[in-house]
Order: C-alpha cells, then structure tokens, then sequence
C-alpha cells in the first residue's frame, strides 16, 4: 500500500495536488481522523490543506467535503499518514495536472484496487461552470449544520461516543430529559440577539418584572461540557446545542405550568449561527426566505414569543469592551467579520414558525425593559 501510494505522491509532486473526499459525512471518527492528521503533517511539513467541497449544482446533499493537500515537500511523513488515511477508510482521491500545449487542467480519479491505488484509465477536463442558484454550502445544511429532529441530532452524538467520551454523559442526560407538551399554560418568551446585546440584562429585569421562571439553552446542567463541544467540527458542536434546545425544552414545559417562562437563546441561535458559519461568503449567498432550513422542528416546543435585540455594530463593540470577558473564538468572529454578524442578523429574521421580532436594544435597560414589556402585553396577553 504504501509503496502505491508512494506512486500516487510523486505523480502529484509534478502537478502538486491531491484531493481526498470522504464518502460518508455523518462518519464522526473519521472526520476527526483526517482533520487530526492533516493537521500534523500540514505542522511539521508545511503542506498546504484546504478545505474543498465538490457537489452537482443545485442537487441537494450532493456537497461532498473533502481536503485539498497541496504538497510541497514530497516527504515520506505526507505519505506514511496518507497510507493510513487511505487505507482505512473509503475515500475518493483525484489528483490535477496541468497540462498539453494550451495548459488545460484535467482530473485524474484514483481507485483502491487489489494491487493498490491505481489510476483510472478516464480522465476529465477541468471547465469553468455557470454560477449555480444555490450556494453549495447551503445544500447540505440540514442535518450537517442544523438539525430538525431530536433523532437527528441524538444519532450524531451516539456515533461519537467512542471518539468523545464525554458524549455518552450528555446523552445520558438527555435520555432522562423531561417530555414538553406542545401547547403551554402560561407564555413562553425568548429573547434573542447577538452577544453583548443586553440579553442576560432584560431577561433578569424580565423575569422579575413579571414573576416568571428563567431558563438558558443550552441549560446550565450542560456546562460542563459546553467548552469541549465547542472545539470540535460544526457536525458535532450543532448536534450538542440542537440536543441542549430538548433539554431546556422539557424544563420549559415543566415551569411554564406554573408561571411565565423567559428563554435565553433557544433554537434561533442555534440555527442562525450555523446556518450563518455554513455559508461562505456574502449575505446573498444564504438560502432564501421561505427556504426550508428556515423551518421549526417539528417535535420542538414552540415558544409564544421570540424577541431579537439588535444593536449597531459600534454601540455591540463599546459593550463587548466594557465588559471586559474573554470572549469565544465565535465572538472573535463576529469582531472581525462583518459579514458573519449580518448573516446571523438575517438569518435570525428569516426563521420561521414562530419568527422573531426585532427589538431596538440601544436604549438604556430601562427604556428597552419598558418597549418589550409593552409588546409581550400585546402578543401574549400578560
Ligand atoms: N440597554 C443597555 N444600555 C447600555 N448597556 C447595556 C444595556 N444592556 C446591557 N448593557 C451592558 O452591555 C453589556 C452586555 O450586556 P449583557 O451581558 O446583558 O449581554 P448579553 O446579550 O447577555 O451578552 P452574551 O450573549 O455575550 O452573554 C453589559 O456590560 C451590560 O451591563
Ligand atoms: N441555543 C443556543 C445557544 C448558543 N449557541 C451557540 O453558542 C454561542 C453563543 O452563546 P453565548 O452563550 O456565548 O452567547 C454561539 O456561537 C451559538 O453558536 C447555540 O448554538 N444554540
């Protein structure tokens, strides 16, 4: 094997490339044994790895992810790693040439035979293609970045358990979750909104304005597991936020029998941030209102009422650094990337079934407290 694969690397040392794309998504151990891999050998011996996608346009869940390894070094850490990536796993590997006397790139597929990687006798031309209507990155959304099914998300952490120990807790607890009605006796309302917003703030005046019950997703009993969750690939980290949304779902039921319910975050932060983080580039890239990866879940608890507190972007940063915190890679996102936070802003508004309203956070707590008050008075009738 590795002697092949030898060949297959010197091949590509002319034309430098070789791309790898994995065949199943939803294989957990995998993804975190390329990436983990592909780490090392890109550390110690300067290959360059991107991220690369290939799909048919506009097909749905046709996006295949994969690496893009350009490698510089023809050394013999690349190929020994490759060798064990190749040979556990079912993998696709093309490489590219550039070529003949007009320089066309063409694709050359590799295939994993008795006798080792060989390459296949077709060949395909490279052309550029018309832009499709759908971004790639919003063809594989569901059940990728965001999950509509407690099954969904629940199946994603089961095949983890082995990879991420710390799965089989959050399951465990999720399994004893409390089951939430549909329709509840007193209103639930959820306040939205980017960080340093003012949520923690109204959500506490909330709460004791109007005798009600205050509840967080994801819930404080998954803290201890938040941060680990956060490091690992969008795949797994949605999954854990979507199962927290159940569990603080079950809470909500229980409380909302007895008093009003006040949510910080719930399942719009879940979706618009990932939907968000899925889809490079710009704001028209996201998939359009009306699209089904706006959609509710269907076994969800819905709230009566979502609020998003919305600030501009200078007044969020002067919060941000009275605050003073560490702030979370996703906060450090948001500071650089302009783009990211206008995606989650638009993305929150386009969620639907019950969508959000938009609530100006600029004035001062009091004044903010007052406007929502007055609004939870006409929608929900407290
Ligand atoms: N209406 C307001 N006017 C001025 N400052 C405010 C207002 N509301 C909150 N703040 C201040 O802004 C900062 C961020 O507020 P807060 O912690 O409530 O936001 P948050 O949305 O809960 O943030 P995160 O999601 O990061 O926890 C705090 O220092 C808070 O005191
Ligand atoms: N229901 C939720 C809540 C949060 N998230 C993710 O957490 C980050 C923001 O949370 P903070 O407590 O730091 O404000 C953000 O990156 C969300 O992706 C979520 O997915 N679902």
């Amino acid at each position: 094997m590795a002697t092949n694969l030898i060949q297959i690397l010197n091949k590509c040392a002319s034309c430098k490339l070789i791309v790898i794309n994995k065949y199943h998504s939803l294989s957990c151990n995998v993804i975190f044994i390329i990436i983990i891999f592909l780490r090392y050998i890109t550390y110690r011996d300067r290959c360059t790895i991107l991220e690369m996608s290939i799909f048919q346009p506009n097909v749905k869940d046709s996006v295949i992810k994969g690496y893009f390894l350009k490698d510089a070094s023809k050394s013999s850490a690349t190929e020994r790693v490759l060798g064990e990536l190749l040979r556990n796993d079912p993998v696709y590997v093309c490489s590219y040439l550039c070529g003949g006397e007009d320089r066309q790139w063409s694709q050359h597929l590799w295939s994993n035979t008795e006798d080792g990687w060989v390459e296949v006798l077709e060949k395909y031309c490279v052309v550029p293609a018309e832009k499709p209507v759908h971004h790639p990155s919003t063809l594989s959304i569901i059940n990728y970045d965001v999950f509509y099914s407690f099954e969904d998300a629940y199946k994603v952490l089961q095949q983890c358990v082995d990879i991420i120990p710390e799965s089989k807790a959050v399951l465990e607890l999720v399994d004893q979750r409390l089951e939430s009605k549909e329709k509840t006796d007193f209103p639930v309302i959820v306040i939205e909104g980017l960080d340093a917003t003012g949520k923690t703030t109204l959500t506490e005046s909330l709460t004791e304005a109007l005798g009600a019950t205050l509840l967080k997703s994801p819930p404080q009993c998954l803290s201890p597991w938040r941060a680990r969750f956060d490091t690992e690939p969008p795949l797994i980290r949605r999954a854990f936020y979507a199962l927290g949304n159940y569990l603080t779902a079950g809470q909500i039921g229980q409380e909302a029998r007895q008093a009003p319910v006040i949510v910080d975050r719930y399942w719009h932060s879940t979706a618009a941030y990932a939907i968000a983080t899925a889809v490079g580039g710009k704001l028209g890239n996201l998939p359009q209102a009306g699209s089904e990866v706006y959609g509710w879940p269907g076994d969800l608890l819905r709230p009566s009422l979502v609020l998003m507190l919305s600030l501009s972007s200078q007044e969020r940063m002067r919060r941000l650094q009275v605050r003073g915190q560490d702030k979370t890679m996703e906060e450090e996102e948001l500071e650089a990337n302009h783009l990211f936070r206008q995606k989650v802003e638009e993305a929150y508004q386009r969620i639907e079934g019950p969508a959000c309203i938009t609530v100006d956070a600029s004035p001062s707590p009091d004044q903010v407290l007052q406007q929502v008050l007055l609004l939870i008075r006409e929608k929900c009738h407290l």
